[in-house]
């Protein structure tokens, strides 16, 4: 037996009309309303329709009004199913927190298109879209309607030119340009300058009208097309890039457009420097600048060298790391590159234990770009030294960062003045056993431009005698010995190095230093004596080594690193991956 409803229906249909208790059930007794049913029979009882005496409904009854009314919905956070609402100083928080992490050197936003990233990037890219924006605003307030431009309802200003057609046009530019070389020329008179003196200006002036001081063709080198398209190929092909810096002059071997273009162009790829040649800088040195360039990108201490090398175990841990990071790839490329000379190849070859990249003292050796694997998920590409191109660096700040190789430079005792700034008394006098120079203790670079060209040819003539370097009638061989006070600078046997900026360096400290990049020189000394003497020709096999002579040979005579005695650099392959390599090949 049901109940309710279903038994009163079972009831109606089998024509019972009693309840079960022998009541009779009529309609309109007992009748049990729902709440809907009472509801809306309320709705029809709530207040009748107002007529009028002629029964016009004045005003309709409420159930009739076609006025909707006034409904307010309350908002709730449950219509956001899967969305969590935030305050605006939670959001503030959140953003401040992802902008921190996302600018910190150190942590990597792997899946950035997972990241709500605009939140942080917004003001960035609309102050670059700014001009764009401002741009696109001014052209459509100023664009006119077709038919004020067009039709014979025009309305627009033609620009008033002095010329009717393009030949008029040309003369004129023609003509401005011959009075432009007539008040050059006035100008020059009204000047004193003589004839000679104009060719000197012209030499100045480029082809393309653009002027700028005569310069030797030598001190572009690492700033070809060539040389940055080999970059670029690099830089596209790796996933890490490697900038190396010299740890003696590290913000002079610095790449800032590239590291700008890496920035702006490919921020997925991991960017980093490599302060090489530390061994060459007191440590403490060493340790300021890699705090300091750590603030922009993470930076590594290194020592290249085959048997005593430095930093190599972080290197290698670091780039396993980021292999791992990218456990989705099958493997990963890290690209060296920076100034000629730094030492990528050098570092490559530490990485390896084994020369498989040419290296040599001389700046330009790498020609080409060059796979090399270190392990199964990890390759190397060694990148040609590049230099980029400034209109504030002087042929001297060229020459001294090592881009230039001292040979081709013409009348090189003219930039040994510059090394004598770079460099403390007392270590030129330890390195050429040579002293009296200089009359009196003031520094170098504080005395007047004709007493520092003065001792510096006194200092050459000094080490000329020494050596017995003169030429014929018994004169100094200035420009030789300048050539080799130069080498023995950018090939570390004078101890040097640029300070990091800001740092306080009291007189004691500085003291113990000087003694202790002594001793380093001494040690590197011994070390090149010892291993580096050689250079490599063409090919990684280490049987094709060959000996160009050793350090005091170099000594003696410096044209002994001649181009001939590493020519065969020219032969290296463009791309060359061993496939059978395996992790062995290096230890962390
Ligand atoms: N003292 C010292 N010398 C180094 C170090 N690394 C490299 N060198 C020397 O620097 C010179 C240049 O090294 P490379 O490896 O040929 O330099 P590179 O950057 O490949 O030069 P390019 O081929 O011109 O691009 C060589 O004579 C190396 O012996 C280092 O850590 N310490």
């Amino acid at each position: 037996m049901g109940t309710g409803k279903k038994e009163a229906t079972r009831r109606e249909r089998q024509g019972k009309t009693n309840d079960g208790m022998g009541n009779v059930r009529t309609k309109g007794e007992n009748f049990y309303r729902d709440a809907k049913r009472v509801k809306s029979l309320n709705m029809f009882k709530d207040g009748k329709a107002q007529r009028n005496a002629q029964g016009d409904i004045t005003k309709a009854a409420s159930y009739q009004s076609k006025e909707a009314p006034v409904a307010r919905v309350e908002p709730n956070r449950k219509w956001f199913t899967n969305t969590r609402v935030i305050s605006q100083d939670a959001l503030n928080a959140f953003r401040g927190a992802v902008e921190a992490q996302s600018k910190d050197p150190y942590s990597y936003l792997l899946k950035q298109n997972k990241l709500p990233m605009s939140l942080i990037h917004d003001n960035k890219d609309k102050e670059r879209k700014d001009g764009l924006i401002q741009h696109k605003a001014k052209i459509k307030i100023e664009s006119e309607k077709f038919a004020d431009t067009f039709g014979p309802k025009a309305q627009r200003k033609r620009p008033r030119l002095a010329v009717a057609n393009l030949e008029d046009l040309a003369n004129s530019t023609t003509q401005d340009y011959s009075t432009y070389e007539e008040r050059q020329a006035e100008a020059r008179i009204l000047a004193g300058l003589g004839e000679d003196k104009e060719a000197d200006i012209d030499k100045s002036i480029h082809d393309d009208g653009e002027i700028t001081t005569a310069r030797e063709p030598v001190f572009s080198k690492g700033q070809s097309k060539r040389i940055w398209n080999e970059l670029y190929k690099v830089i596209d092909s790796s996933d890490v890039v490697i900038h190396v810096l010299d740890a003696r002059d590290p913000l002079g071997t610095r790449c800032r457009s590239v590291e700008k273009y890496i920035r702006e162009e490919a921020p997925h790829k991991h960017l980093l420097f490599l302060l090489n040649k530390c061994d060459l800088v007191p440590t403490s040195v060493a340790a300021k600048w890699v705090k300091l360039l750590s603030q922009e990108y993470p930076t590594l201490a290194f020592h290249a060298s085959m048997t005593n090398s430095f930093g190599k175990g972080t290197l290698i841990s670091l780039l396993r790391q980021f292999s791992s990071l990218h456990s989705s790839r099958k493997q990963i490329s890290v690209g060296f590159i920076g100034y000629p000379n730094t030492g990528k190849s050098s570092i490559i070859n530490t990485l390896r234990k084994k020369k498989v990249c040419t290296t040599a003292p001389i700046p330009g050796e790498t020609k080409v770009w060059q796979y090399i694997t270190l392990m199964k998920r990890i390759y190397l590409i060694d990148c040609p030294g590049i230099v980029p191109p400034s209109m504030v660096d002087t042929p001297e700040d060229i020459l001294l960062r090592g881009v230039v190789r001292v040979e081709n430079v013409e009348h090189p005792a003219q930039y040994v003045p510059a090394v004598l700034a770079k460099c403390k008394r007392h270590h030129l006098e330890r390195t050429y056993d040579v002293k009296g120079w200089s009359s009196d203790d003031k520094e170098f670079s504080e005395k007047p431009e004709k007493e520092r060209i003065e001792e510096s040819v006194k200092f050459l003539e000094l080490i000329a005698r020494k050596g017995g370097r003169l030429l014929r009638g018994g004169e100094a061989d200035l420009d030789g010995v300048a050539k080799m006070v130069l080498n023995d600078f950018l090939r570390g046997k004078i101890p040097w190095f640029s300070p990091p900026p800001a740092a306080e360096v009291d007189d004691d400290k500085e003291q113990g230093r000087d003694e202790k990049l002594g001793f380093t020189h001494k040690k590197r000394k011994r070390e090149l004596e010892e291993e580096d003497g050689t250079i490599i020709t063409a090919g990684d096999d280490e049987d094709e080594e060959v000996e160009v002579g050793s350090e005091e040979d170099e000594e003696d005579d410096f044209e002994g690193f001649d181009d001939e005695d590493v020519e065969g650099a020219e032969d290296e392959g463009g791309v060359e991956i061993d496939p059978n390599d395996s992790d062995e090949e290096t230890s962390s």
